[in-house]
């Protein structure tokens, strides 16, 4: 088994619990109160800003120009793309510009996104790599998975974020992560393996919190 198939399933229980978090459902199910994902989308633009930033780490760290240029191109996606349909989500749901860029990050975005900028700044390109797959993966996984649910993928409200995490695009990204970090895996050694693994389910574990804090602090800002 490739060493990024044994994180995904030591990882199991976290990210099952992902997918079966209500913010997950009643986004596929289009019943999420529109007050938590608005905190949300305010939220992760934020976690995106930091996300992109490794990406541009990934950038610095890279050892060859396929991969230079593959950071470089999902350092494009994040901030152009990804990050657009937020810009898209919060034109309509009457958040200003300003607002979205100046939202107080709250703990759960600070302690994610500090993480994952620090595994990336004092790590190897691995280490890097273990703290923003679970990002990218477990976001194609729940769009993929949202999809399958009638309705999800036409839902005037959600439907666009679902089409955004299904596309086989989003998933190349999780897809070519896993490639490079399989890769990298091979020459290392148990110790360092483990320090992966550990990382990957730290990442696992706040995408977790992030979803429950969207679900809950909204409620009570
Ligand atoms: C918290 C979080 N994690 C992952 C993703 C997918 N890039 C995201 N938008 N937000």
């Amino acid at each position: 088994m490739s060493f990024t198939k044994e994180l995904r399933q030591k990882a199991n229980s976290i990210w099952t619990a992902n997918h079966e978090h209500a913010f997950v459902q009643e986004i596929g199910s289009g019943t999420l109160d529109i007050e938590a994902f608005k905190y949300y989308m305010k939220q992760d633009y934020l976690y995106l800003i930091e996300y992109a930033r490794v990406f541009a780490l990934g950038v610095v760290k890279a050892n060859d120009l396929n991969t230079m240029a593959t950071f470089a191109a999902y350092l494009q996606s994040t901030l152009h793309e990804e990050m657009s349909l937020h810009r898209s989500y919060a034109q309509r749901l009457g958040i200003t510009n300003e607002e979205l860029e100046h939202t107080i990050a709250a703990p759960t975005t600070i302690a994610y996104s500090s993480y994952m900028i620090s595994e990336a700044q004092k790590g190897s390109l691995a280490h890097l790599i273990a703290a923003i797959l679970p990002c990218a993966w477990s976001y194609s996984e729940i769009g993929k998975r949202l999809a399958t649910v009638p309705g999800a993928l036409e839902h005037p409200q959600y439907g666009e974020w679902v089409r955004m995490y299904q596309d086989d695009e989003f998933e190349a990204i999780a897809d070519w992560l896993c490639a490079k970090l399989d890769e990298l895996a091979i020459t290392l050694g148990e110790a360092e393996r483990k320090q992966l693994e550990d990382i990957f389910l730290t990442s696992s574990r706040f995408e977790y919190l992030f979803w429950d804090m969207s679900y809950q602090q909204s409620h009570w800002e």
